[in-house]
Parts: C-alpha cells; structure tokens; sequence
C-alpha cells in the first residue's frame, strides 16, 4: 500500500546553517515534506513574534503557496525587556551584569498561502548563560549560549546533542504536532 502524500511547504530562509539544522532535527519522519527555497527576506524590526508574522507573510506573497520561516534570537535576561540581540557581542554587552542567564528562543511561523488565513505561530525556547565564546564560530551565537544542564556551549556540544535540546528543535516538535493533527483531520489521500 503506498503512503499516504505528505503536504510539501516551502520553507523560506536565506541561512544555510538553519537549513542544515531543521533537515537534521526533521529526519525523514516529518509529516510534511520541507522544500527549501533561499529568499533573502527583510528583516523587520520588533518584537519575535511580530517579526516572524511579517516575515511570513512576505514569504507567502513571494512563494504563493504554503510556506514556513524562522526568527531565532538569544537574548539576556538582566537586558529584557529590551531589544533581542542576536551577535556574540551580547557576552560583552552583558560584562556589566550579574545575572548572566538568557534564552535562546525560535519562532516558527507557517501560512497557507492564504493572505485571508492567520499566520500560525510555534515556538520553542532554551534556558542557558552566556559565557565567554567558545567553540566554532560558524554559527552566530552558538559559541557564548551554554545551555542549562551541560557545560558546554551549543558551538562545543556535538551537533545530535544540541539538535535534541535546542529552542530550533522545540519549536519543531510543536510544528510537527500541528501537522500531524492537521493531517489525520483531513481524510487519507486516496492511491495516486
Ligand atoms: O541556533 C542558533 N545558534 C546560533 N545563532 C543562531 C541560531 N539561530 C539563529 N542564529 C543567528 C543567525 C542570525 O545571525 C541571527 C538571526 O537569525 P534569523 O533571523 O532567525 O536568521 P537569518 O537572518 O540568519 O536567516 P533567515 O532570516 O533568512 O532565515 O541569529
Ligand atoms: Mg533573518
């Protein structure tokens, strides 16, 4: 018996190290196939989740169709409410603090396509400190974000190990939640 179609979305992002990541956490066991597409989009200025509901909706206009974008930050907790920085500068910003403490935080949103239809919100978050960078610096501010728990950084743990913890995998696993409950509501795909 053939399986059933998965729904593709094009999931829109011009970081390749995001990509990697959302293939590797997703695995082949997702219940929507990702289509990449690489669209430098504006970056708004806001709070998270008003950042992430524009920038979906860009994204919709331009794909036409189903679409997923992501908006990651870390930011410190002494600094909130305050912008959410998102450079390893923010070690440095935080040298005056105490409370060295922050979350790394993703919103996901998803469109249908449909400019009439509420864009849909999933996010995940990981508590940790900022520490003095260490690790590869290949990936934003991965380098000074040690999680809680572990004593080292999300650039210092190996890649399954941060994939299982991180605010990237958590606010997958809520969008893979909806997609599979938004799957078994419609009726199974017929033989194709
Ligand atoms: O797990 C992460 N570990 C370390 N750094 C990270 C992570 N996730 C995002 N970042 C960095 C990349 C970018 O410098 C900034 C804003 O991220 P964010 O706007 O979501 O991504 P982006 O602008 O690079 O790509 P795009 O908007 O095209 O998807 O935070
Ligand atoms: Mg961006």
């Amino acid at each position: 018996m053939a399986a059933p179609a998965r729904r593709s979305v094009v999931f829109v992002t011009g970081n390749a190290k995001k990509l990697e990541e959302v293939v590797q956490i997703l695995g082949d066991s997702s219940p929507y196939a990702l289509v990449a597409r690489k669209i430098d989009l504006p970056e708004y200025q806001g709070e998270p989740d008003e950042i992430s509901v524009q920038k979906c909706r860009e994204a919709a206009r331009q794909v036409r169709g189903p679409v997923i974008v992501g908006v990651c930050c870390c930011a410190g907790n002494a600094l909130t409410p305050g912008p959410s920085l998102c450079c390893s500068g923010l070690y440095k910003l935080l040298a005056g603090f105490e409370d060295k403490s922050a979350y790394a935080l993703c919103t996901f949103a998803f469109s249908t396509g449909n400019p009439e239809e509420p864009v849909k919100l999933f996010k995940g978050q990981t508590h940790g400190l900022i520490v003095e960078p260490r690790g590869p610096r290949d990936f934003g501010w991965d380098p000074c974000f040690q999680p809680d728990g572990y004593d080292q950084t999300y650039a210092e743990l190996p890649k399954a190990v941060k994939n299982s913890i991180s605010h990237r995998y958590r606010a997958l696993s809520e969008l893979s939640a909806f997609f599979l409950q938004s799957s078994s509501a419609e009726p199974p795909a017929g033989p194709s």
